[in-house]
């Protein structure tokens, strides 16, 4: 078993988040989400909170399933993306916090791998992300994660560590209950090879010291882990003492693995 940085009683929040990208039409969508809302309501996941991140487009429909299914435990609904901008304005093409609200959105995914590399978002733009999203009452799910290059040369803790720290001043007032932080390593990110249960619990050890020594109260903050996690390695991850959840892609477009890997994480 893995080694931890965590006292052994927590209030840690478990989470199993599906990021669905840019995949499931309007149809698919609505299938997935009424899927899991079948399944749910004869087996509810009572230790662990659900989350789907179903493209913009979709956020209303699938708000409004999520709204009136009849399970114990609702379904929570993220963004994949969100403006700079607070408020309404001239940014053509741009979704502000205010509208995903507005749509029945309460997260947000915020700093993604794909984010960082396929649009060029630095720390900077995330930080404003990041405020946009606060601001307006949205918890954010902060992305951080090291390349395979970066973890082949042996800086993966030291780039992890400074995507962190460049955001201390916001880390040193964000409310704890809107800020859910996932660890995705990139080379493991829709490659089918997943961190092992040892390197994953390290890096979030890691994580959890960095997020203490910058506020004790962030001692509690809920570290999910993301990229290639299966029904069949979900176990393993679930059982590492600094991994409070998933960060699932791939195996969350279909309801039952996606349920399977929630209930890996369905422990007290
Ligand atoms: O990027 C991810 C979730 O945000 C992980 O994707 P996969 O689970 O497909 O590797």
């Amino acid at each position: 078993m893995p080694t931890s940085a965590s006292p052994s009683f927590t209030t840690r929040k478990r989470w199993v988040i599906g990021n669905w990208k840019m995949n499931p039409n309007l149809a698919a969508a609505k299938n997935l989400t009424q899927a899991l809302i079948t399944e749910l309501s004869t087996t509810p996941i009572q230790q662990c909170q659900l989350a789907i991140a179903p493209t913009h487009l979709h956020l209303i429909t699938i708000s409004s399933l999520i709204q009136h299914a009849n399970i114990p435990s609702k379904i929570q609904l993220v963004a994949q993306d969100v403006a700079t901008q607070r408020h309404t304005g001239a940014f053509t093409g741009d979704i502000s916090a205010d509208l995903l609200i507005d749509a029945g959105t309460e997260w947000v995914i915020v700093g993604h791998s794909e984010r960082r590399t396929l649009h060029h978002e630095d720390e900077a733009l995330i930080e404003l992300k990041l405020r946009a999203a606060l601001d307006a009452g949205l918890g954010v799910i902060w992305c951080v994660g090291e390349t395979l290059s970066e973890r082949e040369s042996g800086q993966a803790t030291a780039i992890v560590t400074a995507q962190v720290t460049a955001h201390t001043q916001l880390l040193s007032i964000i409310d704890p209950q809107k800020f859910i932080l996932a660890y995705e390593p990139v080379w493991a990110i829709g490659t089918g090879r997943t961190a092992s249960p040892e390197d994953a619990q390290q890096m979030h050890a890691t994580i959890r010291q960095v997020l203490s020594h910058i506020r004790p109260a962030l001692n509690e903050t809920s570290l999910l882990y993301g990229g290639s996690v299966k029904s069949d390695n979900a176990g393993l991850l679930a059982q590492c003492p600094d991994i409070d959840g998933a960060l699932v892609g791939g195996a969350a477009l279909d309801a039952d693995s996606f349920l399977q890997i929630a209930k890996a994480f369905d422990i007290a």
